[in-house]
């Protein structure tokens, strides 16, 4: 069986794009409990987004899914979220997805950056290079 070991989550919805939050789950069970808009569903979304590579289905295909620039008071935000799971046949990968939303002259401008799984050298702890 497969399990996820942690997650970190960077400038999605209420999530500070400058913060690493860090999201470490445990065996047999994690419970995710906070107060309203404290960013659970926000937690699910971003597990079920790298896993699946699905986009919320209400954040009008990703433009409300990235932190909002203008909370930030910047013109552009940008969103990560890194997934690091065990297979089922025991190896460490990462699943990394980045997003970028962009305030242009008239609209916000939502991309996908970057979208990749990375395996760890189970003797050094290290990501490949390149
Ligand atoms: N694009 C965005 N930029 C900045 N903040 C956002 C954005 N989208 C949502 N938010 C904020 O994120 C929070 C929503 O978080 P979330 O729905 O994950 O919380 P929750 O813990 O599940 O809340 P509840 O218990 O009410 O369901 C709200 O405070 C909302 O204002």
């Amino acid at each position: 069986m497969s399990t996820v070991d942690k997650m970190l989550i960077k400038g999605i919805r209420s999530f500070d794009p400058e913060n690493k939050n860090v999201i470490t789950f445990f065996k047999p069970l994690t419970l995710i409990v906070g107060s309203n808009g404290a960013g659970k569903t926000t937690i699910i979304e971003c597990l079920k987004l790298s896993c699946t590579g699905e986009l919320p289905p209400n954040s009008r295909s990703g433009h409300t899914f990235v932190h909002d620039p203008k909370v930030a008071g910047e013109t552009e935000t940008k969103g990560q979220i890194k997934l690091r799971f065990k297979t089922a046949a025991g190896k460490d990968v990462v699943c990394i997805r980045s997003f970028q939303l962009t305030q242009k002259a008239s609209k916000m401008e939502f991309k996908a950056i970057e979208s990749v799984l990375q395996t760890i050298n189970p003797h050094t702890g290290e990501v490949p290079f390149p």
